[in-house]
């Protein structure tokens, strides 16, 4: 087998670790963590005990009284700099990480998530320099006036809990605001992707970051690590990624406590072609937001509506598209898609597959696994699939599905399609696609949902605010939004 074909050659860890008050710790519950290429076991994974839980939240609370609490935000802003200068010094190791744990194409584990990580430490770091505060020249009685200023203090000790679909961008995501603004953390990466976190940690102790700063702890959701960390009572607030049910959950565990919660959760994004649009870049940015990642990126679109005058020539064009997708080894040339994460996560996927035939479904493209006559045949593999012909209403086109699939359905009229877009439990993106610029402002303000891209997708400024509306979310991350939301604010009056 050559290297080219294989997650073998990688060099992976036998076993990974804990890291707690800056030492990596065993325990002795393991779980395996599994090729989704080939099925191959690649590592053990140590699963944290409450007792793990409660040591890291611990040594968190005692480092903000530490160096860490005392430190002038320049000298913060420097080591979340010299982070991101170790995971650049590491970067193919980062690679290696997130293709071992969910066989995405290595040229998307270089261009996105592992550059995104380093992207995700410098924003905050400069950011966090320039955070203004608020100051009021206020009027008064005696007319003497008084001066109203905040300052802004860290929340304390943040649990953060991320997902495995962009397991190095949606971690650090959350990590590097939270230690921008002067918090510790302790923070869970999905059961499913626990290797570039955990090449982090030996990043993070490098850089110096005091013991107990930074920790991180692996297990899974309910009656795990997940649950151990969000009923911790010590925690100051939860930030967490992952699907709406999950969100809910989390929210009840933390309800007693009163803690402060940001959630970026589930979606089913539409994309929205009218007649007037550029034709083939509509097309290339319907596959790109269909089919990145395996579908697995909450901002897909599983939902495309098209104007009927363009609907057969721009099914068309999909269906030859999708079937001259390369999908693949990580490292093959010019692959365009790699497995799913997990045999679990493709059972549910292709479930939908065949749910979307008892719907009615056309099957344009796809609906099935791709037959390799190889290893891959133990992976997680499924078929890049096009549906067309169901109802609003069915399951396959109002349920999130997180695979590489969408169902194509013509509208008429722009407040019929905008109705349709609308009528969703979910609220996170929706892509545009049109040539009239009057349109594209009335549209997108219309659309409920937390961004709206106009003639293209997944376009990002790390400035801006981040999240999602209704089932999609609570709250926003990004730019000052992060800020806000890692932070206390204090307000004071001075009668002067
Ligand atoms: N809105 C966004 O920015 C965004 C980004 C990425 C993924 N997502 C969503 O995430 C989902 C896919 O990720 P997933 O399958 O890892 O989601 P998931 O909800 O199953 O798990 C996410 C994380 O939560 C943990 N978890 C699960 N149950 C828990 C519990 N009871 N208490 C504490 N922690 C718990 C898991 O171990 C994992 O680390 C999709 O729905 C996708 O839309 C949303
Ligand atoms: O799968 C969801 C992707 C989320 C992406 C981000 O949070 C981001 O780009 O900052």
């Amino acid at each position: 087998m050559s290297s080219l074909n294989s997650t073998s050659s990688v060099h992976l860890r036998p076993q990974l670790r804990h890291f707690i008050n800056g030492e990596f710790v065993a325990s002795a519950k393991t779980f395996r963590n599994i090729s989704p290429v080939d099925g191959k076991h690649i590592a053990d994974v140590c699963e944290a005990d409450a007792n793990n839980v409660d040591a890291a939240v611990k040594a968190a609370q005692a480092a903000l009284h530490g160096p860490w609490g005392r430190m002038a935000v320049s000298e913060r802003a420097a080591m979340l700099h010299k982070i991101a200068d170790g995971i650049q010094a590491r970067f193919d190791e980062f690679v290696a990480a997130e293709v071992a744990d969910t066989g995405r194409p290595v040229h998307q584990a270089r261009t996105l998530d592992v550059a995104r990580g380093i992207a995700n430490f410098r924003t905050f770091a400069d950011l966090a320099k320039t955070a203004n505060t608020d100051l009021f020249q206020s009027e008064s009685a005696d007319g003497l006036g008084a001066l109203n200023y905040t300052v802004r203090k860290p929340l304390g000790v943040v649990g953060i809990i991320s997902p495995w679909n962009l397991p190095l961008l949606l971690f650090t995501w959350k990590v590097a605001p939270a230690l921008a603004c002067g918090n510790t953390v302790v923070a869970k990466p999905s059961e499913e992707s626990p290797s570039s976190a955990t090449l982090l940690a030996e990043v993070i102790r490098d850089a110096g970051v005091p013991p107990g700063v930074f920790n991180l702890i692996h297990g899974f959701g309910g009656n795990s690590a997940g649950e151990f960390l969000t009923r911790h009572p010590d925690i100051d607030a939860i930030t967490f990624t992952g699907e709406s049910k999950t969100g809910s959950t989390i929210m009840k565990a933390v309800a007693d406590g009163m803690k402060e919660v940001s959630f970026e959760l589930g979606g089913k994004n539409a994309a929205v072609v009218f007649a007037d649009a550029d034709f083939d870049a509509a097309v290339a940015g319907v596959m790109r937001s269909s089919f990145t990642n395996s579908g697995q990126v909450c901002l897909c679109s599983e939902r495309v509506y098209v104007e009927r005058s363009i609907f057969d020539r721009f099914v068309a064009a999909m269906k030859e598209k999708t079937q001259a997708l390369k999908i693949g080894y990580p490292a093959e040339d010019n692959v365009d898609m790699g497995p799913l994460i997990s045999h679990g996560h493709r059972d549910k996927v292709l479930s939908y597959y065949r749910l979307a035939v008892e719907e009615g479904a056309t099957v344009v493209a796809g609906g099935g696994i791709p037959t390799f006559n190889d290893e891959r045949d133990d992976g997680a593999y499924v078929q890049p699939t096009i549906w067309t012909g169901l109802p609003d209403d069915a399951r396959c086109v109002t349920e999130e599905i997180f695979g590489p699939v969408c169902h194509i359905a013509p509208f008429d009229r722009e407040d019929e399609v905008i109705g349709r877009i609308n009528d969703s439990d979910y609220g996170l993106t929706c892509a545009i696609w049109t040539s009239d610029l009057k349109r594209a402002h009335r549209v997108a303000p219309q659309i409920e949902a937390g961004l709206v891209w106009v003639n293209t997708w997944y376009l990002r400024d790390l400035r801006t605010p981040f999240g999602g509306v209704k089932q999609s979310g609570l709250g926003r991350e990004g730019g000052r939004y992060s800020l806000d939301f890692y932070s206390e604010v204090t307000n004071i009056c001075i009668k002067l």
